[in-house]
């Protein structure tokens, strides 16, 4: 992406005709523990194709022009290990880094990421999970390219494979679970990161939204505003379980041997 001004929802300049610069900054919550990983190391840190997710991850951010700052939520007991790992990889020059410890939840780190970014600077806020290595730039680019455009909120999805069943939880593990309802698949998306935003509204839903939620976006549905979707990318994929450990590590060897690199 080359344009750095901000475009109106017609793509033609702002109504003054005089570009504003835009600036995008990424949050990568990287604090969790990755439980459903299995027994190890913080999810973020451990390796894939020999180098910590999370530096995928940065690196995944930085691929995109429009990224001037990465700042990165380490695990609460980690900053100092992570700024060792960002010095040992450095970024393009241009990119900024800022390390800040992260919280119990995604939610309270994705907040203490946001609590570090100076007002008025950067108008677009990505926000993405360091367990989602392999974003390619493209995607990373369409999200922002629609902040831009005027959307206060984007995600990044795909639709999805399977039927999904809505079902009563039975509370007992392994005991059946009635099933409830089926929701039309064709209306159903997966939702993936980064997730985009203007700035000023993600500080919003981030300092008047409460409850528990699973996404950022789902804050700015909270307050009222729309959220909308662009295409997401097969290799977006959160690792979570350890296979999806398997499929990147395979993803990477085949971007390694296609790019060779
Ligand atoms: N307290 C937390 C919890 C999660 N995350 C981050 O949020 C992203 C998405 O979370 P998830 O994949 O669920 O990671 P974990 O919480 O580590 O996974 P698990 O639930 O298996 O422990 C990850 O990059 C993770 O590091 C975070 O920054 N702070
Ligand atoms: C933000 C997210 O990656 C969008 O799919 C997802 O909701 C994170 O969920 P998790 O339970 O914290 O992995």
């Amino acid at each position: 992406m080359s344009d750095e001004s901000r475009l109106s929802p017609t793509g033609a300049p702002g109504p003054a005709e005089t570009p504003v610069p835009a600036r995008t900054a990424a949050v990568i919550p990287a604090a969790g523990r990755g439980v459903r990983l299995g027994p190890g190391a913080p999810k973020a840190l451990r390796a894939l194709g020999g180098t910590p997710m999370l530096i995928h991850a940065v690196r995944a951010m930085a691929a995109s022009r429009a990224v001037s700052l990465v700042v990165v939520v380490a695990p609460p007991d980690g900053a100092t290990e992570v700024k060792g790992l960002l010095d040992a990889h450095p970024l393009p020059e241009g990119t900024d880094l800022l390390v800040v410890p992260g919280g119990e939840t995604r939610q309270e780190s994705v907040r203490r990421g946001l609590e570090v970014l100076p007002p008025g600077v950067y108008d677009v806020v990505l926000v993405h999970d360091a367990a989602r290595p392999l974003v390619p730039v493209e995607t990373v680019d369409a999200v922002i390219e629609a902040v831009r455009r005027g959307a206060p909120a984007v995600v990044p999805a795909l639709p999805l494979a399977d039927t999904v069943k809505q079902v009563e939880p039975a509370g007992v593990p392994g005991t059946p679970e009635p099933v409830v309802a089926t929701p039309e698949r064709s209306l159903l998306r997966a939702v993936q990161t980064p997730q985009g935003f203007d700035h000023d509204t993600l500080v919003r839903a981030h300092t008047t939204v409460t409850g528990e939620v699973t996404d950022d976006a789902s804050m700015v549905e909270r307050l009222g505003l729309s959220v909308v979707v662009v295409p997401g990318h097969e290799e977006a994929f959160k690792v979570t379980r350890p296979l999806d450990l398997v499929l990147a590590e395979a993803v990477l060897a085949r971007r390694r041997h296609t790019d060779g690199f």
